[in-house]
């Protein structure tokens, strides 16, 4: 679904942060994205949800080669994409319910027709008795859980998550682990960037490793 060749990415005139760079994201696949800090991985992430353009090669998004798409065709593109942000990213003056809620508003849907699956889904990531209150008040690991909600709530194709695990207990990492395999298993594709070497033990999934801006990759 998602194809790099030789991708490189720089910021500015700084040093090349990816160097030829190739994968491709398979439909209902699993992997992991890992690799020290500085890495790339963000980076990386970023170029997957087609926020950035690379600096060279070749990325391929659902069949649409990106580097020739106009500015009207990427956030359908995008729309297939959920993403969890390390910094969460969600509206503090919005409910977690109308956090959730947000991405179908803007897709003009009316409240009447999603409201069942709003609900749902935030039962099924453990906030049923948390939708009414502001994220302020949320633990980091309810607030962690309602990002991955907002970027589920769309069944996108595709998961990105940036360190979905790196706020929370050992006990919620591995409830959050379950909620992606599940995802999964639904036949969602998914990518978690993670630091976290006992969550990967966990998982016989696809490791990709940055290192020095290159990219190795070990299959289950
Ligand atoms: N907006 C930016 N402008 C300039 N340089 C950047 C920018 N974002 C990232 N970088 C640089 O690119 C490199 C890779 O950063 P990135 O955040 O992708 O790594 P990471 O592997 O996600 O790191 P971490 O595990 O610490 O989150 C770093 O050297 C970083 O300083």
């Amino acid at each position: 679904m998602i194809r790099f060749e030789n991708v490189g990415l720089r910021y500015g005139m700084g040093p090349e942060v990816l160097r030829d760079v190739s994968f491709s994201i398979e439909p209902q696949s699993f992997q992991f994205l890992t690799g020290p800090s500085g890495a790339g991985k963000t980076s990386l992430l970023r170029l997957l949800f087609l926020s950035m353009k690379p600096t060279r090669g070749l990325i391929s998004a659902f069949g649409h080669d990106t580097s020739t798409l106009s500015k009207s065709q990427v956030p359908g593109l995008r729309r297939r994409i959920g993403i969890v942000f390390q910094d969460f990213r969600l509206l503090d003056h919005m409910t977690t319910y109308e956090n959730v809620a947000l991405p179908l508003r803007v897709l003009g849907q009316q409240e009447s027709d999603y409201r069942s699956d709003v609900v749902e889904l935030l039962k099924w990531v453990g906030l049923g008795e948390r939708m009414h209150v502001l994220p302020p008040v949320l633990s980091g690991g309810e607030k962690q859980r309602a990002a991955i909600a907002r970027a589920l709530i769309t069944r996108p194709e595709l998961l990105l998550a940036d360190e979905p695990t790196g706020n929370v207990d050992p006990s919620l990492a591995q409830r959050l682990l379950r909620l992606f395999i599940e995802l999964n298993r639904l036949g969602t594709s998914v990518v978690i960037a993670t630091h976290d070497l006992g969550l990967m033990e966990q998982v016989d999934a696809r490791r990709m490793i940055l290192s020095g801006g290159r990219l190795a990759i070990h299959d289950d």
